[in-house]
């Protein structure tokens, strides 16, 4: 198990800390800490403060991911989706919220507008080389196989 830290920052005790929403879900759902509501207009992007800033052991990042409702119904997505939270960030969490829909979206203090999720950044070493191994896909891609 590993142990994450929320830190609230000062003026956002309304502010619910990110929770899982039923016990196995996977995200922790994310709250907007916009002091007044926020418009997103069609093809408008705005970052969106949460309130809230974190610490993780080293081994993990958390990727902040778009609720699929918000998403379906408003075309309100996270435009850098997964955006990447660094485990040795100590800002705010921010999410990039982005309105691919035809209408205006307005963001409410404390709405769940995001989710994060948390992950295990496996450990590498990296190594310059001449020559890379031979494989059958070769340098095959972008739809080599057919689509
Ligand atoms: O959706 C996001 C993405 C990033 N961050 C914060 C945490 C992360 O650790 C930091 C840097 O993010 P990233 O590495 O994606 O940004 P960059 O464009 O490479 O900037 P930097 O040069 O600051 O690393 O910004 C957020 O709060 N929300």
């Amino acid at each position: 198990m590993y142990q994450v830290q929320f830190k609230r920052l000062p003026g956002n005790e309304d502010i619910e800390l990110p929770s899982k929403m039923s016990e196995l879900a996977a995200g922790y759902d994310v709250r907007a800490a916009v002091t007044e509501p926020i418009t997103l207009h069609p093809g408008e992007r705005k970052l969106i403060p949460t309130g809230f800033a974190m610490a993780m052991p080293g081994e993990l990042e958390a990727q902040i991911r778009p609720r699929s409702g918000l998403a379906f119904k408003h075309g309100i997505t996270c435009l850098n989706s997964p955006g990447t939270i660094d485990a040795d960030y100590r800002g705010e969490v921010k999410v990039l919220l982005v309105n691919l829909g035809q209408e205006p979206f307005t963001i409410e203090r404390g709405e769940r507008i995001a989710q994060m999720l948390f992950q295990v950044v496996p450990a590498v070493t990296i190594h310059e080389v001449e020559e890379l191994s031979d494989t059958i896909r070769g340098a095959g891609g972008f739809g080599h196989t057919g689509v």
